[in-house]
């Protein structure tokens, strides 16, 4: 495939996973009784059918940077994450900006797809936003990190439907510990804020050394 037919092929995709991320937002908005339910069933079944010969066995797609490198490049690791990816229906996505100073930042606006009380994100969603934007300001120190321990306070609510402005810092580093600070803004206000630790694994994750 040529270079400009690949990139009609990104947007086709791109196009795809903002279809399905629509659909993700319509499926839990269906009244139970709606009158289209089985032709959305059958027409999902025929979307999943067509599918079905081009998907690439997990294999493929498990691991970081090195996955697979034996057949065509399947596609970036991190365009799949469940919070950033924009090939992922299930991430917002969220935008990440990393910056050199240690910090990393981002603003979303979520819909009923992540609701947990009424109007509010559910909590193990705010949970996930905060270690995900927090994991990467840690991994700006080290590249292969995990979290090791994450600590969240719910101060207030997480609105639905309101720009949320996520942002976090590493606090501090002691050896190999990597210590960070989140926190999620709505209008101005902290709702939520989060402290965690980060630590690299002892030894570089196999098939991810180079
Ligand atoms: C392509 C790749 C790109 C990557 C870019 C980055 C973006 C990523 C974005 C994704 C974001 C999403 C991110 C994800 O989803 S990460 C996925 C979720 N996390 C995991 O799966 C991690 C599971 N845990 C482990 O694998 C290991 O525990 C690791 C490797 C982390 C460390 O195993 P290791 O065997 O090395 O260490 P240890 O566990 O014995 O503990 C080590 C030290 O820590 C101290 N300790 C522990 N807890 C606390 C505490 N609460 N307060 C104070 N201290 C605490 C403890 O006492 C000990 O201290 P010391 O005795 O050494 O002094």
């Amino acid at each position: 495939m040529s270079h400009a037919d690949q990139s009609v092929n990104r947007q086709s995709l791109l196009a795809a996973a903002d279809h399905a991320r629509a659909l993700l937002d319509a499926m839990v908005r269906l009244d139970e009784d709606t009158p289209v339910a089985p032709e959305l069933a059958q027409r999902l079944e025929s979307v999943l059918e067509l599918l079905a010969d081009h998907v690439q066995p997990v294999e493929a797609m498990v691991g970081g940077r090195t996955a697979d490198r034996s057949g065509p490049r399947k596609g970036s690791y991190r365009d799949r994450s469940p919070i950033s990816g924009v090939l992922n229906p299930i991430a917002p996505p969220v935008t990440l900006r990393v910056m050199d100073d240690h910090t990393a930042n981002t603003t979303t606006t979520l819909g009923l797809a992540y609701q947990g009380p009424p109007g509010r994100v559910h909590g193990g969603f705010v949970a996930s936003l905060l270690d995900h934007i927090m994991g990467y300001a840690a991994g700006t120190v080290g590249t292969w990190i995990f979290t090791r321990s994450l600590t969240v306070d719910y101060d207030h609510a997480v609105p639905l439907f309101e720009e949320l402005a996520i942002s976090a810092r590493v606090d501090h580093i002691d050896g190999r510990k990597i210590w960070v600070v989140g926190e999620i803004r709505a209008e101005g206000s902290v709702v939520a804020r989060a402290r965690g630790l980060w630590l690299p694994p002892r030894a570089v994750p196999k098939g991810n050394e180079g």
